[in-house]
């Protein structure tokens, strides 16, 4: 490692910067680039039919302008832009748009692939940057900014002769100083104005300028006062559109067009799951997710990932990270005991009409189409709620807290035997194995209660042995007659009992009853549960298994 190899990209001064004051209040235009950066970073390109699929996909999730692609660049680029067209596959409100460089026989294939759309962004670049000036191009600043007039011009020029062979198609030009990081703002700001002043843009007739981080170079923040610096010095800048198009190469792509977004830019270029060049383009999905999580809409419908993540693996082939912000399949999901705790404390308070407040969880999984069934999963690194709240999700039991500490130590067990994440159906059943729900090992029978005066009389069969007792209700008439078969003292610590529908596997849902008993037998604590066909039964049951075992 030699870190004297390397230097700070110079960024302008901007004392008064005011992007940290701001907020954001709505969502930006989004354009997705998925079909053109994303597939140029791709070893093996999408296909046609690839690419038809990410498009369909695109415009459901609410996409309204899509770059589509470099027509000029290979015959399945230029025959995607005619099926599209052709097939009347471009729905009214979605425009397409389409990069070419500043090269005029590229520009004029460009348009020769349009013919017939109604409306299309030509996106034309070239780079700006201090190192492409010297290196690759080996052109002056006056020159480069040449090739930037001479390529609007082109593209002026070419839309002319379009509307004169084809009419009725509506253009909108879009200029890009590519590498816009590692270029002075000053010069930056130089070439778009000579573009504009190719393109005479108005407030109503806007051009765009897509300020790239073609290569992220800077600290998100100081990438935010380029663009600040940017807007406040650009002439007429009410009559252009600022994009924003950055890349990933120091993991900030999505910082840096946020708070270019407090900087003043209208517009986001990026890609759905940040695929792209290199470490990729900035992930449209999570930035949108950052605003829809902050109570701003993101005007993009993101809701089913389980349907569109699919797609776009398939297309890309690159598998999505299992803590991808916001859709990764773990991302809501927590494995260790305090936060699960957390979570499900929070989440019996969490009530439908206050703003969505929940310990560990920033958004509703169920927003997104995540089951609560993915948020806790219980290992070895879970505790009692972590049990509870799957039992409670998947099975309907509210465990009484005492019920969860008791039963805490088998779940425990059972992680560790088994290593990993314990099933829900294994979790209750030995919660049911446990408890000994499933045996019927006691057998009541002549069940019988009068009611004398204040007092209930009590008579049952126990296991071939008939009972009698006396208190102020069932239970404590059955305690009694414990107490007078034995002589134990029996106290009732405490107890719960609700319905419960259970899964029968022939008869499908039953509704039953649960009862959950915490008695003190003379100096001794147990702790019962059984499940019945009614709330009486299940009590019964209940107490007469803490006694009897
Ligand atoms: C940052 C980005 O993502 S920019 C977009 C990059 N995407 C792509 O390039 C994908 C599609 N591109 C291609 O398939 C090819 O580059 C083509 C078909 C467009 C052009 O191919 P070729 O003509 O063979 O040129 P090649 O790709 O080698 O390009 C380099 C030439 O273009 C010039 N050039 C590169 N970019 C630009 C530009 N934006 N404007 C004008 N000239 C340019 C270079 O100076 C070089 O010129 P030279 O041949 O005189 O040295
Ligand atoms: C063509 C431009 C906008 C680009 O993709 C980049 O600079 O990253
Ligand atoms: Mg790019």
């Amino acid at each position: 490692m030699n870190p004297n190899k390397y230097q700070r990209t110079p960024t302008p001064d901007l004392p008064n910067r005011q992007w940290p004051n701001n907020h954001l209040s709505k969502a930006p235009i989004w354009v997705s680039v998925d079909l053109r950066d994303g597939n140029q970073a791709l070893a093996n390109p999408m296909t046609v039919e690839q690419k038809l699929a990410l498009w369909d996909q695109l415009v459901a999730m609410g996409f309204k302008t899509i770059e589509i692609g470099f027509p000029s660049a290979s015959e399945p680029e230029f025959e995607f832009t005619r099926r599209l067209i052709e097939e009347n596959r471009i729905p009214d409100d979605v425009t397409v748009q389409v990069l070419v460089q500043a090269r005029e026989h590229l520009i004029a294939r460009t348009y020769e692939s349009l013919i017939g759309v109604n409306k299309a962004v030509i996106h034309v670049y070239n780079t700006t940057s201090i190192v492409q000036r010297e290196k690759v191009f080996e052109k002056s600043k006056d020159e480069i900014k040449a090739m930037a007039v001479q390529g609007a011009k082109w593209v002026q020029e070419y839309a002319i002769k379009a509307d004169q062979t084809h009419p009725g198609s509506e253009w909108v030009f879009q200029y890009s100083p590519e590498s816009f990081s590692q270029t002075e703002t000053d010069y930056a700001v130089e070439v778009c104005q000579a573009v504009m002043d190719v393109w005479q843009p108005t407030p109503d007739n806007k051009c765009i300028l897509n300020l790239p981080a073609t290569v992220e170079s800077t600290s998100p923040n100081r990438f935010a006062d380029q663009v600040e610096y940017f807007i406040s010095h650009l002439p007429n800048r009410e009559s252009a559109l600022i994009s924003i198009h950055t890349h990933n190469d120091r993991g900030c792509a999505v910082a840096a067009a946020e708070l270019s977004l407090l900087a003043g830019a209208d517009r986001i270029e990026g890609t759905l799951l940040g695929n792209g060049e290199r470490t990729g383009n900035m992930d449209i999905v999570t930035l949108a997710m950052n605003l829809y999580s902050e109570g701003i809409d993101p005007q993009l419908d993101l809701s089913k990932p389980n349907d569109w993540i699919p797609v776009v693996e398939q297309v890309t082939q690159i598998k999505t990270h299992m803590r991808h912000p916001w859709v990764g399949e773990v991302v809501y999901t927590a494995y260790s005991g305090s936060h699960q705790d957390a979570i499900r404390k929070c989440l019996l308070k969490q009530d439908d009409n206050q703003k969505w407040n929940v310990a560990y969880l920033p958004i509703d999984p169920k927003d997104i189409g995540r089951d609560y069934e993915a948020i806790i999963r219980v290992n070895s690194q879970s505790g009692k709620a972590g049990s509870a709240f799957v039992l409670e999700q998947e099975y309907g039991l509210n465990l009484p807290k005492w019920i969860q500490i008791d039963f805490a130590s088998t779940a425990q067990k059972l992680a560790e035997k088994q290593g990993g994440i314990v099933s829900h159906k294994d979790l209750y059943q030995a919660f049911t194995r446990h408890y000994g729900c499933d045996e019927k090992r006691i057998d009541v029978n002549n069940f019988q209660l009068k009611l004398d005066g204040e007092i209930e009389k009590l008579s049952l069969d126990v296991d071939g042995e008939t009972w009698t007792g006396e208190g102020n209700g069932t239970i404590s008439a059955l305690c009694d007659a414990w107490q007078q078969r034995t002589g134990q003292n029996v106290d009732i610590i405490d107890y719960a009992e609700h319905a419960v529908h259970m899964n029968d596997d022939d008869s499908g849902k039953n509704a039953k009853a649960i009862a959950y008993f915490y008695l003190q037998v003379d100096n001794e604590k147990k702790v019962s549960v059984a499940i019945e066909k009614d709330s009486l039964s299940a009590m019964i049951l209940a107490v007469l298994k803490g006694l009897k075992t």
